[in-house]
Parts: C-alpha cells; sequence; structure tokens
C-alpha cells in the first residue's frame, strides 16, 4: 500500500486477563472507512482504545498520520482524533449537552458550533439535559455530534449503532458518507452489523481470538465465493483443489463451496456432474469462511476429505 496512512501498528501486543490481543500488524490508509468485524471478546474494542491512546500497548508501537507514538500523543495530533467509546465518559455525566460541547469546543481548535447545532437539531437530542438523565440512544447521539463537530481526520466509532433506533441510525450513515466526500478523513469502526459495514466499508479487519486475521478491500469480499449444488459421482470432484468446502446432502447431490464463478462454469462443462444451483456467498458467509481458515485472497488453506 503506498497511499499516507493514518495510523500504522506495528507488533502492537496487549496482555488482558482472559486473552492477550496481537502481536497484531495494521496500515490504515487515509480517506477511507474502515471496520473492524469479529465476535464478542475478539478485541476490537482493545484495538481501538490502543489507538486512541485511553490504553497503552505492552509492547510495540502505533503512528498516527506518520508521526512517531512514543510517549503522550501531543495534543496537536490528538485534536485531529475524535473518539465514540463504546460507553460514554463518566466525567460528564452531570454536565448538560451544551456545556460538555462548550468544553470540548476548548480543546478542539478545529471545533465547529454550526455543526454541532444542526446535529443536535437533525438527531432531536435536548440540549439542555444532563447527560446522565437522556436516553441510551439520545447519549449516543450528542456523542457523535460532538465528535463529529470537531472536524476530526481521524474518527473512532466503538458500536455506532448501540441504542439507535433504525431512523436515527439513518441519519448517523448518512451523516457518516457525508463527511466522506471530499475531506480527507479516515472512519475507523467497530461494529456487529452487517448493513453497517456494507453500507459504510471500504476495508474490512477481521479480528478472530485477539488476532487480527487480515485487512481487505470489502468489494473483493462480493463474488469471491459462490455455494454450488451439483448431481454427480464424488469421484468426479476428488481430483479438484478449487473445492473450499464439500457436504453431501443426498445421495449424489453436494453442496460445494468453492472460490469464484469460473469455477461454476467449468463444473457445468463437465459431462459426468450437473450443476443444480448456486449462489453467491453472503458478506458475513465469506467471513465465517476466514474464521475457518480460508483467507479470502490468499485462498484455500484446507484440505477436503472426500
Ligand atoms: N478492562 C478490561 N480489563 C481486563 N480485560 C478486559 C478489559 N476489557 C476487555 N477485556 C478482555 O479483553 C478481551 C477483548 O475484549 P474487547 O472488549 O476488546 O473485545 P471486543 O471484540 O470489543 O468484544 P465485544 O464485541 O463483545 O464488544 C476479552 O477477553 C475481555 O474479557
Amino acid at each position: 500500500m503506498t497511499e499516507t496512512l493514518a495510523l500504522e501498528i506495528k507488533n502492537v501486543v496487549k496482555k488482558r486477563r482472559q486473552r492477550t490481543v496481537g502481536p497484531m500488524n495494521l496500515q490504515i490508509p487515509q480517506g477511507y472507512i474502515v471496520a473492524l468485524v469479529g465476535s464478542n471478546g475478539s478485541g476490537k474494542s482493545t484495538i481501538l482504545h490502543m489507538m486512541t491512546q485511553s490504553l497503552l500497548p505492552d509492547e510495540g508501537e502505533i503512528r498516527w498520520f506518520g508521526e512517531e507514538g512514543a510517549g503522550e500523543l501531543p495534543l496537536e495530533i490528538r485534536s485531529k482524533i475524535a473518539y465514540v467509546a463504546e460507553n460514554p465518559l463518566t466525567e460528564e455525566n452531570f454536565e448538560t449537552a451544551e456545556q460538555a460541547a462548550s468544553f470540548r469546543a476548548h480543546w478542539y481548535p478545529t471545533w465547529d458550533q454550526e455543526r454541532f447545532d444542526r446535529l443536535m437539531t437533525k438527531f432531536d437530542v435536548p440540549r439542555k439535559e444532563r447527560l446522565n438523565r437522556m436516553s441510551k440512544g439520545e447519549r449516543r447521539k450528542f456523542e457523535v455530534a460532538a465528535a463529529l463537530a470537531t472536524n476530526p481526520k481521524l474518527l473512532i466509532l466503538d458500536e455506532l449503532s448501540s441504542g439507535l433506533d433504525p431512523f436515527a441510525w439513518k441519519d448517523m450513515i448518512d451523516e457518516l458518507q457525508k463527511c466522506m466526500v471530499g475531506e480527507d478523513v479516515t472512519i475507523i469502526m467497530a461494529t456487529h452489523i452487517v448493513e453497517e459495514v456494507k453500507r459504510l466499508a471500504d476495508y474490512i479487519v477481521l479480528v478472530h481470538r485477539g488476532e487480527v486475521l487480515g485487512m481487505v478491500e470489502k468489494d473483493i469480499l462480493y463474488g469471491c465465493c459462490y455455494e454450488v449444488w451439483v448431481r454427480g459421482d464424488r469421484s468426479e470432484l476428488r481430483e479438484r483443489t478449487d473445492i473450499i468446502q464439500h457436504e453431501e446432502e443426498e445421495p449424489s447431490v453436494h453442496k460445494l463451496i468453492v472460490r469464484d464463478e469460473g469455477i461454476i462454469a467449468d463444473l457445468q462443462q463437465s459431462k459426468q456432474l450437473q450443476v443444480l444451483r448456486s449462489r453467491a456467498l453472503e458478506l458475513e458467509e465469506v467471513l465465517e469462511l476466514w474464521i475457518q481458515g480460508y483467507h479470502p485472497i490468499q485462498g484455500i488453506t484446507r484440505n477436503i476429505d472426500f
């Protein structure tokens, strides 16, 4: 990757009570939306905490915008980063939205009050209400409005949709898409919502049991694997090295997972096999295969027992 990097993670390790996260390496290019996906407890929030220095790595280093990241982040870099954590800061609990916003405006030279006001109105958040008296969704909307008002170069979001109703969720998606137009903003978001990944992400980082399995362009994952049902003798399939998974659903009817559409065409050419039907795998199914050991770019890593 030759683009300017918003963030670079080199050999980073964080030891947590239940699980060690890392060692991991990641290069996040500037100007894209990157989604961190993975099961509960896989390490997504830990990674985001380290990206914002709310947690320090035990080993390795992180660089922001190509700058050295050792020690405390300089204010100049910190003010380019906005972070919406999974759980909001308790320090601000007794402040109203207006008070918390004016405090943040003081720390962020790029604070845009007009943008904040516009978003608060759009999201319908009560300004004079104390933050700890807001509903979960209202608080979330305030946090996102305040993060966007800082005009960040790097926006880090942990579970954006947590507590949001479907209308507010759509508004958020629209705002994030708007904020990517014509600006050199990078967004890194941890999410469990496939629709969010589909709508927003340029790249997907898959995290599994504390390990970063890789980063792949989202569009590569569409049409990278197919499910195909064929009728014929299993001996006809034995020689094929391009089958990722095989299951004999009933005698002589096989459900296969194959790498690409070309293989389906190839199977259709076979005189001994009859292709019954096929479909492209959904994004979440491709991710599941990746967790099982099939890398969408590097390919097959397992042997199939016929
Ligand atoms: N404050 C903490 N102290 C010690 N261990 C923690 C702490 N927070 C998380 N962990 C552990 O670190 C590991 C990774 O947790 P993390 O919250 O990063 O996962 P996650 O992928 O964000 O999960 P989820 O999708 O459920 O939010 C888990 O084993 C968790 O128990």
